[in-house]
């Protein structure tokens, strides 16, 4: 039996919530019923739907049983076709909505801890007598 091809241009119209196709290493994944059980949360896979998910899933390290789950939801292999549309792709951790480590603290964080710091000594000056 030869294995289901599925084109880019089928993958774009599968971006929704209630219709979640991704790309994972050329091969398409349906996810759309897998989601909400999903351990990483629904939002970071909602954020990839109709695209190539190949980098963020690699950067998190997924278990082989995570790996292993991929399967039971597999549609067929991906095929790009020369001069057609191209599959959108976080490619890594950092332009999708997981934790960045690479990425400075920001600023705010630092107002935030300053003030912090500051309602504290305010606290011990003029409450604790
Ligand atoms: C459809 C494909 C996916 C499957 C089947 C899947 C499955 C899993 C499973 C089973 C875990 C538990 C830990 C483990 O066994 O590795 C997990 C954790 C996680 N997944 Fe996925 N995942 C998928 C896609 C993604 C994608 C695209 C992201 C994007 C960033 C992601 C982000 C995470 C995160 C951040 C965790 C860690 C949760 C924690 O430990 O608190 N996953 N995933």
């Amino acid at each position: 039996m030869t294995e289901k091809t599925v084109s880019v241009e089928e993958v774009l119209k599968h971006n929704t919530r209630e219709d979640l196709w991704i790309v994972v290493k050329d091969n398409v994944f349906d996810i759309t019923k897998f989601i909400e059980a999903h351990p990483g949360g629904e939002e970071v896979l909602v954020d990839l739907a109709g695209q190539d998910a190949s980098g963020p899933f690699e950067d998190v390290g997924h278990s082989e049983d995570a790996q292993e789950m991929l399967k039971n939801f597999h549609v067929g292999k991906l095929v790009k076709t020369e001069g057609g549309p191209e599959l959108p792709t976080k490619g890594a951790f950092s332009d999708s909505k997981c934790y960045d480590s690479s990425q400075p603290i920001h600023p705010a964080m630092w107002i935030f801890v300053v003030a912090m710091i500051g309602a504290y000594i305010a606290f011990r000056t003029y409450f604790i007598k």
